[in-house]
């Protein structure tokens, strides 16, 4: 993948978003704001706006025992699970593929009424990072889905309004020493999840729609994804 046209944007967009993603949301004063709160689950948001138009950005962090980063990150990448937890996904194709870890994706959400029906198009790519607090931890695991052109879906012609983009999925897995000699359960592992988004509506949408979209929307992602990867790998082996 190397070769591919997008290669220098990838690496460019995945440093920037993964040392965003690694910082905290550190005093109040940074102009974080929580705007939601479910067990260990935090959500907070920037008020932002760009020619009038909100494009909040993002923060949320999670902690989930009992799977770890590689795992919650092969089933937010691979597309044949995006159907089971995508709640507002109302169609998806894979453009291209250029690698293993390299797609690229058209997708339709449904429409938010009374805000026309949104459209997007990413690449989505999945990195493995060594661990820079406990070099013998388990490595972190990312996602990055960043908004490209594609010349099969020029923005707008049809009847979607085309959205812009950037997401990050970070995932940081801990194990705790089992008693001596047992192996290790999943009982042991906690994984802590940074999961940063900037959705940028595209045409215009109220501002008060979009954010009560997004307080009532990504809330239930985070929870249903997470409980969902629980339930898909409670049964298997452990993927680190
Ligand atoms: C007027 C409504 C405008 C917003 C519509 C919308 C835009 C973007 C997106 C969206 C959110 C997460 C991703 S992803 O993290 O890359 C995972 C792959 O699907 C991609 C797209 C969704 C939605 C619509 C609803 C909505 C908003 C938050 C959270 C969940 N749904």
């Amino acid at each position: 993948a190397t070769l591919h046209r997008l290669w220098p944007e990838i690496e460019k967009v995945v440093k920037q978003e993964v040392a965003m993603a690694k910082l905290g949301v550190g005093e109040s004063g940074t102009g974080w704001q929580l705007f939601a709160e479910d067990g260990e689950m935090r959500m907070y948001r920037r008020e932002e706006e760009v020619d009038g138009m909100v494009v909040d950005p993002l923060k949320a962090v999670h902690v989930v025992k009992g799977i770890t980063g590689r795992e919650l990150c092969h089933y937010f990448f691979n597309p044949q699970y995006r159907y089971d937890w995508e709640t507002t996904l109302e169609h998806m194709n894979v453009l291209e593929t250029i690698s293993e870890d390299t797609l690229i994706f058209h997708q339709t959400h449904k429409r938010i009424w009374p805000a026309s029906q949104r459209d997007v198009v990413f690449w989505s790519h999945l990195r493995r990072l060594p661990n820079d607090q406990d070099r013998d931890g388990p490595d972190i695991w990312t996602v990055v889905n960043n908004s490209t052109e594609h010349p099969d879906h020029p923005a707008n012609a049809g009847k979607c309004v085309r959205i812009f983009l950037t997401v990050c999925l970070l995932c940081q897995t801990r194990v705790d020493p089992p008693k001596a000699g047992a192996p290790v359960s999943r009982d042991d592992i906690t994984c802590k999840i940074t999961y940063c988004s900037v959705v940028n509506p595209g045409g215009w949408a109220p501002a008060s729609v979009l954010r009560a979209v997004y307080k009532r929307e990504y809330p239930k992602f985070l929870k249903r994804f997470t409980a969902y990867v629980k339930n898909q790998t409670k049964d298997k082996p452990i993927m680190y």
